[in-house]
């Protein structure tokens, strides 16, 4: 469940005045999410039904961090990459601010996109996803802001470190070995000259909308920020290529995602060679927050934690030598 703040008819409807989008019809809070509060809004604009999500950030999404994130979505949106567009209030902010103290929190009004999120992907639509992301790539070319990666390399070795060695070995007798060695190895070879950009760095299959093979949404940018794009690429493999746990390989699905990246953006020959290296640093990043989440969740939290070992078995694979080809041409 992720709706954590509360909000009352009126006030619901005195924030939807503030943009010139017409009435409210109504305003349903959107189960699935963990980090931020969702409804789906409903307005009447003229003879015009309209859809929107609106989104009230909460503790994990850094306020400053907004305008970059916001202002991506327009300048995708305008280059027709399938992004949903934000709506700007009567005075042509992007985000907006609700409550006082403690409890100010900011809001964004975002276009409502048709699609849903698939669980299990078929070859055209990791090829459709693979293409989608090359396409934001090539689109954010001049998008003028950046944003650092705070979920880079040292960040991990942070997040790891804090969780122990013993920690990690209450997850998994072998966790603790196998993130030593992997974070050693990682931090003498993690290349720094490729190209870079900004990426979406979480596109799951729950941030893509789609209806059939079409990608209808990508969504849910709030870890986009400047760095290799191949990162991206194997973050987005690493999320659609196996199954849920981690434990099967789907190469046909590997195939069609760089395929589909590939034929819009190539992919230079340095950026293939560094393919499998990165792919053990996305494994690395999500094996990180998930184990961090897993040792810190309080018990009678709202949300379960994920299932670190889901990456870890990914970071196994993707680190054992008999699979070093699955990225070759
Ligand atoms: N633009 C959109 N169009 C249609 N549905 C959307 C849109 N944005 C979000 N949603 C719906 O709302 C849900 C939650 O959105 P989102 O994933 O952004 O929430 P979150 O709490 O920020 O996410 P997370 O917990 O994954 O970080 C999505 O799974 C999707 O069903
Ligand atoms: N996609 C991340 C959650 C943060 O968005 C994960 O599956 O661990």
């Amino acid at each position: 469940m992720a709706v954590y703040t509360r909000l009352g008819a009126e006030e619901m409807s005195a924030i939807i005045e503030t943009f010139d989008v017409g009435v409210l019809i109504s305003a349903k809070g959107i189960a699935e999410g963990v980090s931020n509060s969702n409804w789906l809004i409903e307005t009447q604009q003229g003879e015009q039904a309209r859809r929107f999500i609106l989104t009230v950030y909460e503790s994990r999404t850094d306020i400053s961090d907004l305008p970059f994130f916001l202002d991506l979505l327009d300048h995708l949106a305008a280059r027709d990459c399938p992004v949903p567009r934000t709506m700007h209030d009567r005075g042509g902010a992007s985000h907006r601010f609700i409550g006082e103290g403690e409890n100010r929190k900011a809001l964004a009004l975002i276009e409502f996109l048709p699609g849903v999120s698939v669980s299990e992907p078929t070859p055209a639509q990791a090829r459709a996803v693979g293409a989608a992301l090359a396409q934001i790539h090539l689109a954010s070319a001049d998008f003028e802001k950046s944003r650092i990666n705070s979920l880079d390399l040292p960040a991990w070795q942070q997040l790891l470190g804090d969780c122990t060695r013993e920690g990690l070995e209450s997850i998994d007798p072998d966790l603790g070995a196998l993130v030593e060695r992997e974070l050693a190895g990682l931090a003498g070879q993690w290349p720094s000259d490729l190209p870079s950009g900004v990426i979406h760095a979480d596109l799951f299959t729950d941030n893509v909308l789609m209806l059939g093979s079409k990608v209808t949404g990508l969504i849910d940018f709030y870890f986009a920020c400047t760095d290799l794009l191949a990162y991206d690429v194997v973050v987005t493999h690493a999320a659609w290529c196996f199954s849920n746990d981690g434990t099967q390989f789907r190469p046909e699905l590997s195939r069609a995602l760089i395929q589909g990246y590939e034929a819009v953006r190539p992919l230079s020959d340095a950026e293939r060679a560094a393919l499998p290296i990165l792919a053990r640093g996305a494994a690395i990043r999500f094996l990180a927050t998930r184990a961090y989440d897993w040792l810190n969740t309080p018990e009678d939290a709202l949300v379960t934690p994920k299932d670190p070992m889901a990456f870890a078995r990914r970071l196994e694979f993707y680190a054992d030598p008999a699979n070093s080809g699955i990225f070759a041409a």
